[in-house]
């Protein structure tokens, strides 16, 4: 029985990560996942200049998950290249590396950065953060994301992910499958937080978040059927060599192996981290591999992407 995954080119012990985001804004946090069982980690999407992101309250903890406007909040580009470069020197397993530019120009300007220097792990390139006031979900404008990616393709030569917002209609999965079977892409993250939700305190009749008169991505139990039903459509749509991370409303065992049985080949937990804290790797190892031992297989490749229509 193992719980081994093997993306890109990369082998790890189990499919487990943080969602980037969570836990992962310093070198303190991140030296707690890389001691964690986790089977990998990702650092939280940079920016080019740090930014101090939304003001506060933009995080509350809910009782089926979260609600967020952190505002990418970040220690700035080069916090996160000098720590991943120093990192891999001794780090055995590659290292994840977000970034989120606050323009199409900023995301070429990072990846180029990237693609100059020694950093020979995985990149996610984030296109769907929600929250920052007066800049759109990259990935819901189809042809800029077709943009995008040309101008990146055009010169990155390392693997490269894209973390992308879900989306809700068979035809928005069908035209976004079609422009990212164009590209080598290493794989695709689905889903971010389901943006703009709205959660109200009755008590005091107002909303819970200060960002954006209290809209914010929702994370969570509240997402796990959009994130499953997106981890899902585009496992069947896109060519076998883009793998899918599967992010959205993993808490346990039975999350995990619903998102492997989807097509997941590494799966991302945000909101359950952010309230259990990095020992949540251990349990959610040994949930997934009860599961497994219960049903009788040996490795995930038996039965990952064998979700059965009726
Ligand atoms: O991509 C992101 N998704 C979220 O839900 N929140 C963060 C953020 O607001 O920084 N970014």
């Amino acid at each position: 029985m193992t719980l081994e995954t093997t993306f890109a080119t990369f082998d790890f012990t189990n499919p487990f990560m943080n969602a980037s985001g969570v836990h992962c804004m310093t070198t303190d946090e991140l030296k707690e996942l890389e001691e964690s069982a986790a089977g990998a980690y990702i650092t939280k999407s940079a920016t080019l200049e740090k930014r101090a992101g939304n003001p506060s309250p933009r995080y509350i903890d809910l009782p089926l998950g979260s609600i967020n406007s952190m505002g990418l909040p970040n220690l700035g580009f080069e916090y996160y290249l000098d720590y991943v470069l120093e990192k891999q020197k001794s780090q055995t397993s590659p290292l994840f590396f977000s970034v989120a530019g606050m323009s199409p120009a900023e995301n070429l300007q990072m990846l180029t950065a990237i693609q100059e220097s020694d950093f020979t792990g995985i990149t996610e390139l984030n296109l769907s953060c929600p929250n920052v006031p007066g800049k759109p979900q990259l990935a819901y404008d189809f042809g800029a994301t077709q943009s995008l990616l040309e101008e990146v393709f055009a010169f990155f030569k390392k693997p490269l992910g894209v973390k992308l917002p879900p989306y809700f209609d068979l035809v928005h999965f069908d035209q976004m499958a079609e422009i990212l079977n164009q590209f080598p892409l290493t794989y695709v993250n689905s889903v971010n937080s389901i943006g703009n939700g709205l959660v109200i305190d009755t008590e005091a009749e107002a909303v819970v978040i200060k960002p954006k008169d209290g809209f914010g991505g929702i994370g969570g139990q509240y997402i796990k059927p959009t994130a499953l039903a997106n981890v899902r459509a585009f496992y069947t749509r896109l060519k076998p060599e883009i793998q899918i991370i599967g992010t959205g409303g993993i808490e346990n065992g039975q999350d995990a192996f619903e998102h492997l049985l989807c097509g997941a080949s590494m799966l991302q937990i945000g909101t359950a981290l952010q309230k259990e804290g990095p020992a949540i790797f251990e349990r959610i190892t040994q949930e997934l591999e009860a599961i497994m031992t219960a049903k009788g297989y040996h490795s995930i490749d038996d039965f990952r992407g064998k979700l059965k229509s009726l």
